[in-house]
């Protein structure tokens, strides 16, 4: 078990700027993410998430200011970026007809994971993750929320260091939500994993160490969910989130 939170970043986004034509997607944006630590990313509808996300993971690169994973630059040494990097994209990616254990097995030798090291590895997961009895169905006969677990799964078979969630939950009914957060932050306890988790739903917010509010393409908190609470004098997460945005309404704000 390692301790908690460690000093060094994982993530280190220092003044990232993109613009797409007169659109200035993101403005100047900095953030860390530590090891050991869960950092919820929230912004409503054109804040920039996807943009940032299309950075991290090397998809484009920034106009300006750099990306950096473990010290490696996104830009410069993308190899040794990505290769501590684990994803799981907003659209699902899974090829349906695999099974999950030939599904899994396709990634760690995608991975140049070595049999004797894959194989035990995959057979762990599956079983902590309660996957064990599905292993060999193709993923079309999996539930949602186990598709997105054998997606998680897949995102941490190489044991990265720094994990993206891009609003990985979206279609799952509350109780696979909720599980899927509990993995993510069990494998963050464990394994000292540094995680993003960009989402739309503030209830998973409330269980990140820290929430990066993002809107209109620039950093405007950066803190405990607390303090955003008590920054902006509000009963709730979703109330202080919604002040700090402009108080709109937004519907892909859930409760
Ligand atoms: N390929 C593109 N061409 C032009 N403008 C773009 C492009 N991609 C994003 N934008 C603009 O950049 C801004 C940031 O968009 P982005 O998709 O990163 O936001 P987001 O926070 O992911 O939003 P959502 O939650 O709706 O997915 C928006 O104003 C968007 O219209």
């Amino acid at each position: 078990m390692r301790s908690d939170v460690d000093a060094a970043p994982v993530l280190a986004c220092s003044e990232v700027s993109k613009r797409y034509g007169r659109t200035l997607a993101l403005d100047g944006v900095s953030l860390q993410v530590r090891s050991g630590e869960m950092v919820a990313l929230l912004g409503p509808n054109g804040a920039g998430k996807t943009t940032l996300f299309q950075l991290l993971t090397g998809l484009f690169v920034a106009d300006s200011g750099s990306v950096e994973v473990l010290g490696a630059d996104m830009r410069r040494d993308p190899v040794r970026a990505l290769a501590q990097l684990g994803v799981v994209f907003q659209q699902p990616a899974l090829d349906l007809n695999l099974s999950v254990r030939a599904s899994l097995k396709f990634h760690a030798d995608l991975h140049g994971l070595p049999g004797a090291v894959s194989r035990p590895r995959i057979a762990a997961l599956l079983e902590r993750f309660g996957l064990t009895p599905v292993a060999a169905q193709p993923a079309r006969e999996l539930s949602g929320g186990n598709r997105r677990k054998v997606e998680l799964l897949r995102a941490l078979l190489h044991e990265p260091r720094l994990l993206l969630m891009d609003e990985a939950t979206v279609g799952l009914d509350p109780a696979s939500r909720a599980q899927l957060v509990d993995e993510v932050l069990r494998a963050r306890a464990e394994r000292g994993l540094g995680v993003l988790w960009a989402t739309h739903l503030v209830d998973e917010a409330e269980r990140a160490q820290r929430v990066i509010v993002l809107h209109k393409g620039k950093v405007r908190f950066d803190g405990p969910p607390a303090d955003l609470r008590e920054a902006q004098g509000a009963p709730t997460l979703q109330e202080a989130f919604l002040q700090l945005t402009g108080g709109q309404k937004n519907e892909r704000v859930a409760a």
